[in-house]
């Protein structure tokens, strides 16, 4: 602990050292922050160290920790480094889905010695099934950890966990261990599965009648109509923006949170903005969680993926803009503040229409804090210059989080969705909010419904492309190339009526390209992709001469070099 630069144990860890040292299976239930991590390293690698007699093979998995996320994953094995290394005895490995595959197995062959093997379960279970060999690598695993295992107990995770268990040795061959804050039916229920059954020993650091969030967490709420959610979270960041201040705020989905980052940043707040969640790439998530982890202000735009585990030093406050999916995530949340003994805040902003989530917080000490008055003082946020096409991801991320996650009235949802696309900009001119096709309506169970707001026919257009110049880059094998989601209409287009070996002369431009900024377009109107705004028709001095329907397709000829420059045109017209 000395070296870890610990005065004492946490209870936790002074109640697991003794079990797990003496082979034990444990299930250990402790407040987030209260440093159970260390709790199932330090004794798990110590016995790991004893138990070693050189029979294991290079390469082969001696103790295997899973956690449900990518960004807790390299926590750990941030720790387990430090303690593998201190041992000497084996070596860390991580695995992480969003890393190539190679690295993976060429991690586990470079260096000496048994394997200290951290890693996410998705990941895990793809190498068990397809990666020749690896489950013959997990054949001598001691120590199985699972952290936070009510996540991996649940339905998201549980059969993926399962499937790794069972390429194990056989549970009286090997010792697990199992985290969380809060445990679960579904806890127990694979506990029972996975472990030995027997003399499991169940360290409970928190007594029955008490509470599970830590003491030292102040914990508010707000009911606000969905049009103040954006100028609640503002005025709250503002206002507590201290020199010291670093928050977390957790979003319905990570579409969500990427449009708040990108809407934060451009109204100018002072505070730094961080982005983490699923739709970024592993290489900006890992990055970014470094930077935050460093920053000593700012704020993190995140969705559930940080909601558990996380150790983020010095977050003094967490907001959640809705309701958690239960009782247990809204405490994992919270927990992202107030760790190790540090003072922490809480804000739950609760939509109107989730009134009812407090029910379940009804045996927590939370207050609540009233709305304030409504004033002009704000970044106009609705016409916040951010793309449509990320307002109506958001948007569509919102519906179908909404309808996982409620049991309202489906018509009742989208009205209440077509509020949250008001606020952020996401209507048009008159106030539709950004279309679902019939197809996605059908996927979301409201096709059958009137008056969903948005809901669009099944539109196929038939377009022909107009090659000049000013296409952006040729590619050899795919043809001329868009940049970015423009790149992928045009390419999608294409694909969709290429025949062997070229391009025939139309492209069925299909409805889903009609959710993406294409509503405005016009049967015979010209526009130049590849610009700002593509559904915009140009001007009309800049039209061609139309095209007859039956020509084939001209591609210009490229002139030099790779760039081929064409002016395109789309000419639409509707079948
Ligand atoms: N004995 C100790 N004394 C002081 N600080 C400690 C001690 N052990 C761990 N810590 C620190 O406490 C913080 C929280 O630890 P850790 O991340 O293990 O919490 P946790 O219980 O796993 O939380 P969560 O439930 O959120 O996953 C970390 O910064 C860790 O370094």
């Amino acid at each position: 602990m000395e070296s870890f630069g610990y005065e004492r144990m946490t209870a936790v860890q002074r109640r697991s050292f003794g079990p797990i040292l003496g082979g034990g299976e444990l299930l250990a239930r402790a407040k987030t922050g209260s440093g159970k991590t260390l709790s199932f390293l330090l004794p798990a690698v110590e016995r790991i160290h004893r138990q070693l007699d050189g029979e294991v093979q290079p390469g082969g998995v001696v103790m295997l920790v899973l956690t449900p996320v990518r960004e807790l994953s390299m926590q750990v094995a941030k720790e387990a480094e430090k303690l593998t290394s201190f041992y000497g005895s084996c070596r860390m490995v991580c695995m992480t889905g969003g890393v190539p595959w190679e690295e993976d197995l060429k991690s586990l062959d470079e260096g000496q010695g048994a394997v200290l093997l951290v890693a996410t379960p998705g990941r895990l279970q793809s190498h068990v099934a397809k990666t020749e060999g690896f489950a013959a690598r997990l054949r001598r695993v001691r120590i199985l950890v699972l952290d936070e295992v009510d996540q991996l107990a649940s339905e998201t995770f549980r059969a993926a966990t399962l499937e790794i268990a069972a390429a194990l040795p056989p549970c009286s061959e090997r010792q697990g261990l199992f985290y969380s804050a809060t445990v679960s039916d579904a806890v127990h229920g694979l506990v029972r599965q996975i472990g030995r059954g027997d003399g499991l020993a169940f360290v409970d650091v928190i007594q029955s009648d008490e509470v599970v969030v830590p003491e030292h967490i102040d914990q508010y709420y707000s009911l606000v109509p969905t049009e103040r959610m954006t100028e609640c979270l503002w005025r709250f960041l503002q206002s507590h923006a201290k020199p010291d201040f670093k928050a977390v705020a957790i979003f319905m989905t990570g579409r969500i949170a990427a449009y708040y980052a990108e809407a934060f940043r451009k109204a100018g707040t002072d505070l730094a903005v961080f982005e983490i969640h699923a739709r970024r790439s592993q290489k900006q998530r890992t990055e970014e969680s470094e930077r935050f982890r460093a920053a000593e202000r700012g704020v993190l735009f995140t969705s559930d993926v940080s909601s558990r585990g996380l150790d983020y030093p010095g977050v003094t406050h967490v907001v959640q803009m809705g309701a958690a999916h239960s009782k247990a995530e809204y405490i994992h949340r919270l927990g992202r503040c107030g760790r190790a003994g540090a003072k922490g805040h809480g804000l739950l902003l609760l939509h109107d229409f989730e009134e009812g989530f407090l029910e379940q917080l009804s045996d927590l000490e939370i207050m609540e804090e009233p709305l304030s008055q409504m004033t002009e003082d704000l970044p106009d946020f609705i016409k916040m210059p951010i793309a449509k096409n990320v307002k109506a991801q958001a948007y569509y991320s919102r519906i179908n989080h909404v309808m996982r996650n409620s049991t309202a009235d489906l018509l009742e949802i989208m009205r209440e969705a077509h509020r949250f696309a008001r606020s952020i900009g996401a209507t048009d001119e008159e106030d539709r909010p950004p279309e679902i096709t019939v197809e996605n309506a059908q996927k979301m169970g409201v096709a059958e419904i009137q008056d969903v707001p948005g809901t669009v026919e099944h539109r196929v257009v038939t377009v022909k492309l107009v090659p000049d110049h000013n296409f952006p880059y040729h590619d050899p094998v795919r043809g001329p190339r868009w940049k970015g989601y423009q790149d992928d209409l045009l390419d999608d287009a294409l694909r969709s009526s290429e025949g062997p070996g070229k391009r025939p002369p139309l492209a069925e431009l299909r409805h889903e390209n009609f959710m993406r900024g294409f509503r405005h377009l016009q049967p015979g109107a010209v526009v130049q992709p590849g610009k700002d705004d593509f559904a915009r028709p140009l001007p009309p001095k800049r039209r061609l001469p139309e095209t007859p329907r039956t020509s084939p397709l001209k591609v210009a000829p490229r002139d030099s070099g790779d760039a081929l420059h064409t002016f395109a045109s789309w000419l639409v017209d509707c079948p």
